[in-house]
Order: C-alpha cells, then sequence, then structure tokens
C-alpha cells in the first residue's frame, strides 16, 4: 500500500496548516495572558458574545442589531485603542531569531551591561530612584519618541547622572537599544493590574511596558534602593550580581545561540517562539549565580490578595 505525491503533498500542507495555525493561537494566548488591557478586551468580547447569543435565541431583534453594529464598529475601536499590542504583535513576526534590534558586537553588549550594573548598584547604595528598559526584538521607537532623545554609550557615569534627583532628566525611564542610550525621560503606559502597596508610579510603568513588548526594565526603588526586573508582565528583585548573571543570559548568550537572519520562515517562527522562551527559563534556572531575591507573582497576588512567592 504505497502513497502517492499527492498524499505526502496533502499531509505536509496539512501539518504545515496546524503548525501555523497552532503558532497564531499560542502568541495570540501569549499576549492576551500578559497583558491585563488585552484580558479585559477578551473578557468584554466574550461577554457580548454571550449577549448576542441570547438576543439570537430569544428573538430580540432589536437587541441582537444593536450588538450587531456595535460588532462592526467595535473592530476599528479595537485597531485604534490596541495599536501598540497590534503593532508589537506585528514587528515580532520575522524577529524572534534577532535577540535585540539593533546590530552590536558581543563585547559591546557585555560593555554595556558591564556599566549598566554598576550604576544600578551604585544607585541602589545611593537609593537613587532609576527605571531603564532595555530594547530586544519589538522596537521602543514610539516610547523614545516620548523622552528626550539621546544618542550616547551607556557607561556608569552617564546613568548616575540622569538619574541624579533634581536633575531635568531623572523624571522617566531611559531606554538602551543595543549599547546606546536612545533617550531619557521616557514615559510608559502603566500597567492596569493591582500591585501591591509597596510598588508606586516607577514600578507600574515598568510592568506597564513589559505587558506590551519583550524589553527587559530594571527598577532601582528610591525607597528601598531594591533593584527589580521587569519582564513579561512580571517583577523580579535581583542583587546586582544576579542581574549582570540575568542579563548576560537574556542578552549575550541568547544573541550567541540566534544569529540573527533576514527571513523567517513562517515555520520556524512558531518552532522558536516556544523553544526560545523555554529554553530561556531553563538556562536561567539552571543558573545558580543568577540568585533572585523575590519574584512577585502579580497574576496569584490579585486572586490571592498580598501574598507573593519567594523564589530560592
Ligand atoms: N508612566 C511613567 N513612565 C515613566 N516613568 C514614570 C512613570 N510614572 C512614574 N515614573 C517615574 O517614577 C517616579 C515616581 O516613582 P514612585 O515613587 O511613584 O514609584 P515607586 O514605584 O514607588 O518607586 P520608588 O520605590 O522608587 O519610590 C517619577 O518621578 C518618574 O520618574
Amino acid at each position: 500500500m504505497g502513497y502517492t505525491l499527492s498524499d505526502i503533498t496533502f499531509l505536509i500542507r496539512l501539518l504545515l496548516d496546524i503548525l501555523v495555525v497552532w503558532g497564531l493561537i499560542y502568541s495570540g494566548l501569549r499576549i492576551v495572558r500578559n497583558n491585563s488591557r488585552t484580558i479585559q478586551l477578551v473578557k468584554g468580547v466574550l461577554i457580548i458574545v454571550l449577549v448576542k447569543a441570547l438576543a439570537v435565541w430569544l428573538g430580540l431583534n432589536a437587541l441582537n442589531y444593536l450588538i450587531e453594529m456595535f460588532l462592526n464598529w467595535g473592530v476599528v475601536v479595537i485597531l485604534v485603542v490596541f495599536q501598540p499590542e497590534i503593532r508589537g504583535m506585528l514587528e515580532k513576526v520575522g524577529k524572534t531569531t534577532a535577540i535585540l534590534t539593533v546590530d552590536v558586537s558581543v563585547s559591546q553588549i557585555q560593555q554595556m551591561i558591564n556599566e549598566l550594573v554598576e550604576a544600578c548598584s551604585q544607585m541602589s547604595k545611593s537609593k537613587t530612584g532609576a527605571l531603564i528598559s532595555i530594547e530586544r526584538t519589538q522596537s521602543l521607537s514610539d516610547f523614545i519618541r516620548t523622552g528626550i532623545v539621546m544618542d550616547s554609550e551607556v557607561s556608569t557615569e552617564l546613568l548616575g547622572t540622569i538619574f541624579q534627583y533634581g536633575t531635568p532628566m531623572h523624571d522617566g525611564a531611559v531606554i538602551i537599544q543595543g549599547n546606546k542610550i536612545a533617550c531619557a525621560a521616557a514615559y510608559f503606559p502603566p500597567t492596569t493590574k493591582d500591585l501591591p502597596s509597596k510598588y508606586g508610579a516607577r514600578h507600574r510603568a515598568a510592568v506597564g511596558i513589559s505587558e506590551i513588548t519583550d524589553s527587559i526594565t530594571i527598577i532601582v526603588s528610591e525607597e528601598t534602593g531594591n533593584i527589580s526586573v521587569a519582564v513579561n508582565g512580571q517583577l523580579t528583585q535581583y542583587p546586582p550580581e544576579g542581574l549582570q548573571r540575568y542579563l548576560t543570559n537574556m542578552l549575550v548568550q541568547s544573541s550567541n545561540q540566534n544569529p540573527s537572519s533576514i527571513l523567517v520562515p513562517m515555520l520556524n517562527q512558531a518552532k522558536s517562539m516556544s523553544k526560545r522562551a523555554k529554553k530561556q527559563e531553563e538556562d536561567i534556572n539552571k543558573d545558580e549565580r543568577v540568585k533572585a531575591i523575590e519574584i512577585v507573582n502579580l497574576i496569584e497576588q490579585k486572586k490571592e490578595g498580598s501574598q507573593h512567592g519567594i523564589s530560592k
């Protein structure tokens, strides 16, 4: 019983179809899960669909007509309101194998990390508040435009000067692209999650930007001097050595593993999305030198009140 060429072609097409759809659903769910705005949107859509089904079932024609009108215009409203999320999603396609949007050498990234960690360590000791976001595969250009545009190599002294209390640029966030400070005093859309009361506007802004982009955002608390990192809507507190290791794992090692390519087929896209996220997580968990002091599980926080998980 042999298979013909058309059977094999059909099978390949079927597999490809399933993979692509799976990739789309997977990335859609990740975006929804990591962003409180999209969670609200999905809840809203589900309620409307439910009401529409009820209206059809009960024969409420006027209500049904109204919902249909709302759904038609709703698409336009969603496109406008969720423009940053949609843009981020589209930018992700074809860019997942590159770890940074900017072309910089490994030694330049390592040097940037050293300067950045030293700056955070000094600001932590002096309790100088800071908010620093590192661009990865998704562009932060929209946020750079909200701040004071710069183009200076990352240095401990420059970061210390920017965040010095009372200086004109200390308010807002610094954005790093490659090994350069692209801007200071940038504004990030704050998260709408219920963070514990000890976290204020700076931490809200950090979690907010991490929900809509794949950036790594470092916060130095003015109140406690603690250093935290916001990634994927999650806050983790690190000592300076842990931060150094974490950034090296995320930016240097990943860029060695994933040489950038110009054309990324859809198949790679689907494969790399799950593998890369898992691998990075595993690498970091395996690495004893990355010792997070505290992982703040913000989703559970919302459900269970003011508890948070401690990682050892
Ligand atoms: N949306 C935002 N985008 C960028 N920066 C912001 C934003 N909101 C607040 N900030 C920065 O955070 C500072 C205020 O931080 P606030 O004390 O409220 O936060 P916090 O999370 O409690 O941090 P800390 O532990 O340092 O006190 C502002 O002066 C400003 O520099």
